[in-house]
Protein backbone atom coordinates (compact mmCIF):
# COMPACT_ATOMS: atom_id res chain seq x y z
CA UNK A 1 0.00 0.00 0.00
CA UNK A 2 1.48 3.25 -0.85
CA UNK A 3 0.08 5.74 1.30
CA UNK A 4 0.50 9.30 1.82
CA UNK A 5 0.72 10.57 5.65
CA UNK A 6 -1.66 11.94 6.95
CA UNK A 7 -1.11 15.11 7.74
CA UNK A 8 -3.17 18.43 9.25
CA UNK A 9 -1.55 21.54 9.63
CA UNK A 10 -3.50 24.30 12.35
CA UNK A 11 -6.88 22.92 11.38
CA UNK A 12 -9.35 24.28 13.27
CA UNK A 13 -13.00 22.98 13.10
CA UNK A 14 -16.45 24.19 14.75
CA UNK A 15 -19.79 21.95 15.07
CA UNK A 16 -23.34 23.82 15.00
CA UNK A 17 -21.51 27.26 14.35
CA UNK A 18 -19.64 26.52 17.67
CA UNK A 19 -15.45 26.39 17.33
CA UNK A 20 -14.27 23.22 18.97
CA UNK A 21 -10.82 22.62 18.43
CA UNK A 22 -8.08 24.90 16.67
CA UNK A 23 -4.26 24.52 15.57
CA UNK A 24 -4.73 20.67 15.73
CA UNK A 25 -1.05 19.66 13.84
CA UNK A 26 -0.16 16.41 13.89
CA UNK A 27 1.79 13.74 11.26
CA UNK A 28 0.85 10.00 11.34
CA UNK A 29 3.31 8.32 8.84
CA UNK A 30 2.24 5.13 6.82
CA UNK A 31 2.31 2.19 9.14
CA UNK A 32 1.29 4.61 11.88
CA UNK A 33 -2.14 4.64 14.14
CA UNK A 34 -3.50 8.19 15.89
CA UNK A 35 -4.86 7.56 18.74
CA UNK A 36 -7.58 10.38 19.71
CA UNK A 37 -7.60 11.32 23.65
CA UNK A 38 -10.32 13.33 25.17
CA UNK A 39 -13.64 13.62 27.17
CA UNK A 40 -16.93 13.48 25.80
CA UNK A 41 -17.42 16.62 23.57
CA UNK A 42 -13.71 17.07 23.19
CA UNK A 43 -14.23 17.09 19.73
CA UNK A 44 -13.00 13.72 18.19
CA UNK A 45 -15.96 13.01 16.22
CA UNK A 46 -15.57 16.29 14.98
CA UNK A 47 -12.15 16.46 13.88
CA UNK A 48 -12.87 12.88 12.01
CA UNK A 49 -15.96 14.05 10.31
CA UNK A 50 -13.70 16.67 9.08
CA UNK A 51 -11.02 14.38 7.86
CA UNK A 52 -13.21 12.27 6.23
CA UNK A 53 -14.61 15.27 3.74
CA UNK A 54 -17.96 15.66 5.83
CA UNK A 55 -17.60 18.97 6.74
CA UNK A 56 -14.74 21.82 6.33
CA UNK A 57 -12.34 22.75 8.49
CA UNK A 58 -12.66 26.77 9.21
CA UNK A 59 -8.55 26.84 9.36
CA UNK A 60 -5.92 25.02 8.41
CA UNK A 61 -5.06 21.98 6.00
CA UNK A 62 -5.59 18.28 5.75
CA UNK A 63 -3.98 15.77 3.61
CA UNK A 64 -4.71 13.58 1.88
CA UNK A 65 -8.27 14.08 0.38
CA UNK A 66 -11.30 12.74 1.78
CA UNK A 67 -10.46 10.10 -1.65
CA UNK A 68 -8.04 8.48 0.33
CA UNK A 69 -10.05 8.20 3.32
CA UNK A 70 -12.82 5.64 4.88
CA UNK A 71 -14.85 6.85 8.01
CA UNK A 72 -16.00 3.95 9.24
CA UNK A 73 -17.29 1.78 12.09
CA UNK A 74 -20.62 2.27 11.72
CA UNK A 75 -22.96 0.12 10.19
CA UNK A 76 -24.26 4.00 7.92
CA UNK A 77 -25.23 2.94 4.33
CA UNK A 78 -26.15 -0.91 5.27
CA UNK A 79 -29.02 -2.21 2.88
CA UNK A 80 -31.10 -4.17 5.74
CA UNK A 81 -32.86 -6.24 3.27
CA UNK A 82 -29.60 -7.57 1.74
CA UNK A 83 -27.68 -10.11 3.19
CA UNK A 84 -24.40 -9.44 4.97
CA UNK A 85 -22.55 -11.37 1.52
CA UNK A 86 -24.48 -9.00 -0.93
CA UNK A 87 -23.72 -5.68 1.17
CA UNK A 88 -19.98 -6.84 1.23
CA UNK A 89 -20.45 -7.55 -2.71
CA UNK A 90 -22.21 -4.06 -3.24
CA UNK A 91 -19.14 -2.37 -1.20
CA UNK A 92 -16.68 -3.98 -2.98
CA UNK A 93 -18.11 -3.10 -6.13
CA UNK A 94 -18.37 0.25 -5.29
CA UNK A 95 -14.85 0.76 -4.55
CA UNK A 96 -13.60 -1.96 -7.34
CA UNK A 97 -11.51 -4.11 -4.93
CA UNK A 98 -11.77 -8.12 -4.88
CA UNK A 99 -13.59 -10.60 -3.30
CA UNK A 100 -15.51 -10.72 0.49
CA UNK A 101 -14.08 -13.99 1.28
CA UNK A 102 -11.31 -12.03 3.15
CA UNK A 103 -13.72 -9.62 5.10
CA UNK A 104 -15.82 -12.05 5.90
CA UNK A 105 -13.35 -14.17 7.35
CA UNK A 106 -11.59 -11.35 9.44
CA UNK A 107 -14.86 -10.61 11.15
CA UNK A 108 -15.83 -13.60 11.99
CA UNK A 109 -18.95 -12.95 9.13
CA UNK A 110 -18.91 -16.25 7.04
CA UNK A 111 -21.57 -18.06 9.32
CA UNK A 112 -23.66 -15.05 9.04
CA UNK A 113 -23.18 -14.47 5.40
CA UNK A 114 -26.48 -15.17 4.53
CA UNK A 115 -28.30 -13.37 6.98
CA UNK A 116 -30.54 -10.06 6.07
CA UNK A 117 -28.69 -6.94 7.52
CA UNK A 118 -31.59 -5.79 9.06
CA UNK A 119 -31.89 -9.09 11.70
CA UNK A 120 -28.46 -8.49 12.76
CA UNK A 121 -27.55 -7.77 16.04
CA UNK A 122 -25.82 -4.39 17.25
CA UNK A 123 -22.34 -6.20 17.78
CA UNK A 124 -22.95 -8.42 14.27
CA UNK A 125 -23.81 -5.14 12.66
CA UNK A 126 -20.64 -3.51 13.61
CA UNK A 127 -18.35 -6.38 12.79
CA UNK A 128 -20.13 -5.71 9.36
CA UNK A 129 -19.77 -1.73 9.37
CA UNK A 130 -15.80 -3.00 10.23
CA UNK A 131 -15.89 -5.67 7.77
CA UNK A 132 -16.52 -2.56 4.79
CA UNK A 133 -13.26 -1.02 5.62
CA UNK A 134 -11.48 -4.14 4.11
CA UNK A 135 -13.37 -3.85 0.80
CA UNK A 136 -12.68 0.32 0.64
CA UNK A 137 -8.90 -0.17 -0.66
CA UNK A 138 -8.11 3.20 1.14
CA UNK A 139 -5.02 3.86 2.78
CA UNK A 140 -6.83 6.05 5.83
CA UNK A 141 -8.88 4.08 8.26
CA UNK A 142 -11.12 6.53 10.14
CA UNK A 143 -12.54 4.62 13.57
CA UNK A 144 -15.26 7.03 15.88
CA UNK A 145 -15.34 4.39 18.67
CA UNK A 146 -15.03 0.96 16.72
CA UNK A 147 -15.58 -1.51 19.08
CA UNK A 148 -19.25 -0.18 20.52
CA UNK A 149 -21.25 -3.10 20.85
CA UNK A 150 -18.22 -5.75 20.16
CA UNK A 151 -18.24 -8.60 22.03
CA UNK A 152 -14.21 -9.95 23.47
CA UNK A 153 -13.44 -11.85 20.33
CA UNK A 154 -14.87 -9.08 18.10
CA UNK A 155 -12.58 -6.75 20.06
CA UNK A 156 -9.84 -9.43 19.41
CA UNK A 157 -10.59 -9.84 15.49
CA UNK A 158 -10.71 -6.05 14.98
CA UNK A 159 -7.18 -5.47 17.16
CA UNK A 160 -6.15 -8.02 14.50
CA UNK A 161 -7.13 -6.27 11.22
CA UNK A 162 -6.16 -2.85 12.25
CA UNK A 163 -2.46 -4.41 13.01
CA UNK A 164 -2.52 -6.07 9.61
CA UNK A 165 -3.52 -2.81 7.55
CA UNK A 166 -1.13 -0.96 9.57
CA UNK A 167 0.94 -3.58 8.48
CA UNK A 168 0.57 -3.24 5.08
CA UNK A 169 1.71 0.73 5.55
CA UNK A 170 -2.12 1.78 6.16
CA UNK A 171 -2.80 4.61 8.71
CA UNK A 172 -5.52 4.72 11.28
CA UNK A 173 -6.80 7.46 13.36
CA UNK A 174 -9.21 6.13 16.48
CA UNK A 175 -11.14 7.64 18.42
CA UNK A 176 -11.47 5.79 22.00
CA UNK A 177 -12.41 6.05 25.36
CA UNK A 178 -10.88 2.31 25.53
CA UNK A 179 -7.26 0.67 25.41
CA UNK A 180 -7.68 -1.45 21.96
CA UNK A 181 -4.45 -2.45 22.75
CA UNK A 182 -3.35 -0.83 19.32
CA UNK A 183 0.42 0.92 19.40
CA UNK A 184 -0.06 4.58 18.22
CA UNK A 185 0.64 7.95 18.29
CA UNK A 186 -1.64 9.53 20.80
CA UNK A 187 -3.30 13.05 20.49
CA UNK A 188 -4.62 14.54 23.30
CA UNK A 189 -6.94 16.99 21.85
CA UNK A 190 -7.81 18.78 25.49
CA UNK A 191 -3.89 20.67 23.80
CA UNK A 192 -6.05 21.92 21.33
CA UNK A 193 -9.44 23.00 22.63
CA UNK A 194 -10.85 26.27 20.62
CA UNK A 195 -10.43 29.64 22.83
CA UNK A 196 -13.58 30.45 22.70
CA UNK A 197 -15.57 27.38 24.68
CA UNK A 198 -15.76 27.44 28.36
CA UNK A 199 -13.44 26.37 30.83
CA UNK A 200 -15.23 24.53 33.53
CA UNK A 201 -14.90 20.90 33.32
CA UNK A 202 -15.47 18.53 30.39
CA UNK A 203 -19.41 18.88 30.57
CA UNK A 204 -18.66 22.56 30.07
CA UNK A 205 -17.53 21.42 26.52
CA UNK A 206 -20.73 20.93 25.45
CA UNK A 207 -22.26 24.54 24.60
N1 LIG B 1 -24.94 18.63 15.44
C1 LIG B 1 -24.38 19.40 16.38
N2 LIG B 1 -24.73 20.69 16.53
C2 LIG B 1 -24.14 21.46 17.45
N3 LIG B 1 -23.16 21.03 18.27
C3 LIG B 1 -22.79 19.75 18.16
C4 LIG B 1 -23.36 18.87 17.23
N4 LIG B 1 -22.77 17.66 17.36
C5 LIG B 1 -21.86 17.80 18.35
N5 LIG B 1 -21.87 19.04 18.83
C6 LIG B 1 -21.01 19.57 19.90
O1 LIG B 1 -19.68 19.63 19.38
C7 LIG B 1 -18.75 19.34 20.43
C8 LIG B 1 -17.82 18.22 19.98
O2 LIG B 1 -18.56 17.03 19.85
P1 LIG B 1 -17.90 15.69 19.36
O3 LIG B 1 -19.02 14.73 19.06
O4 LIG B 1 -16.95 15.98 18.26
O5 LIG B 1 -17.07 15.21 20.64
P2 LIG B 1 -16.40 13.81 20.99
O6 LIG B 1 -15.02 14.10 21.50
O7 LIG B 1 -16.49 12.89 19.81
O8 LIG B 1 -17.30 13.32 22.18
P3 LIG B 1 -17.67 11.85 22.74
O9 LIG B 1 -16.46 11.35 23.50
O10 LIG B 1 -18.82 12.15 23.66
O11 LIG B 1 -18.06 11.00 21.58
C9 LIG B 1 -19.59 19.00 21.65
O12 LIG B 1 -19.64 20.16 22.47
C10 LIG B 1 -20.95 18.67 21.09
O13 LIG B 1 -21.98 18.97 22.02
Amino acid sequence: MNAPPLVLDGVAVARGGVPVLEGVTVRADPGTALILRGPNGAGKTTLLRTIAGLQAPIAGEIAPGPDQVAYGAHADGMKGGLTVAENLAFWAGIHGTGGIGEALDAFGLARLSERAAQHLSAGQARRLGLARLLLTGRPVWLLDEPTVSLDAEGVGLFGQVVRAHLGRGGIAAIATHVDLGIAGVPLDLAGFRARSVPAEGALAWDV
